[in-house]
């Protein structure tokens, strides 16, 4: 199954999710040449998909090296050209390593490629994970969670010594809740839910949060790990200082996990438009891979 094929199916329900500006953008197809596979008629990439690949590329090419055994993927529409590079690295490499899903999608993912699957109660420790984001700030702060994998993906984030961040140029804003306009996600056990919901309301000043409801299903979105998801939108002035609202949201029994990733990631990698990858590192520097050299 080509990794490619895959991700064009999930963009169709997750490329304008949550986003101020992700409609407009979605069918709008590079000109030429960046997806590799214009000419002959074959599938053309969307801007926004063409932006996750090249981040994906980039950040396995310049990150995911031949020591590195034990790899964690995480979830989302950008990953699987997370793991289609990874592929691309090739089968002798590959067969030395274990890799480490965030939730069903990864590891579907994960073993649709022929790649073998293990899990975090086995190797505590991770040598690199790479995963997808809602949103980034220039602290390389985030929100994720979009997809209700959170609580699998700050566990997978925590236990690597390198944790990377990659995203087409939508998730790239200088502060949270700028695009992402879906709220902080917030995965909760099932009978605490209105208990939480209420705290959010009346106490930690998001009177809009509300239980993630299923689509195609009666009722709630229930996790991989069976619990619900609310969704709590903060104003940027709140989310101006995102530890403090992930610890009081974190405070509050009943919850389980929150979406907001706060300094783990060691870079962001975002695609852009224009074929570039814009590069924040932790130590703040800013780079940028130009579209000739990107991958
Ligand atoms: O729960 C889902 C994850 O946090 C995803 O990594 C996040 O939602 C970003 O997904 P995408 O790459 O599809 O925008």
């Amino acid at each position: 199954m080509s990794p490619s094929t895959t991700y064009s199916k999930s963009s169709a329900t997750t490329a304008g999710r949550g986003y101020l500006n992700g409609s407009p953008l979605k069918s709008k197809s590079l000109a030429s040449g960046v997806d590799g596979k214009a000419a002959g008629g074959m599938e053309t990439l969307s801007l926004i998909e063409a932006s996750k690949r090249l981040a994906a590329y980039t950040a396995v090419d310049q990150h995911v090296k031949p020591e590195h055994r034990i790899i964690g993927i995480g979830s989302g529409s950008t990953v699987p050209y997370v793991v289609d590079r990874i592929v691309q690295q090739g089968v002798e490499l590959n067969a030395g390593r274990v890799f480490i899903p965030t939730g069903f999608q990864s590891r579907q993912l994960i073993v649709a490629a022929g790649l073998t699957l293990g899990d975090v109660d086995q190797y505590p420790t991770i040598d690199i994970t790479i995963d997808g984001a809602d949103e980034v700030d220039h602290n390389l702060n985030c929100v994720k969670g979009g997809g209700a994998c959170h609580l699998r993906e700050k566990v997978l984030a925590e236990a690597a010594h390198t944790f990377i961040l990659v995203a087409d140029y939508r998730k790239n804003v200088q502060f949270l809740g700028t695009n992402y306009l879906s709220g902080v996600p917030i995965e909760v056990v099932p009978f605490a839910y209105n208990k939480v919901l209420h705290n959010l309301h009346h106490s930690l000043g998001s009177p809009k949060a509300a239980l993630r409801m299923a689509i195609k299903k009666a009722g709630p979105v229930v996790s991989d790990n069976g619990n619900f998801i609310i969704d709590a939108p903060f104003t940027q002035e709140q989310l101006a200082d995102p530890y403090t609202v992930l610890a009081q949201i974190k405070m509050l029994t009943g919850v389980v996990e929150v979406g907001l990733f706060c300094k783990m990631a060691k870079a962001a990698y975002f695609g852009n438009e224009d074929g570039s990858v814009t590069v924040r590192w932790d130590d703040g520097r800013v780079e940028v891979v130009p579209s000739a050299t990107s991958a």
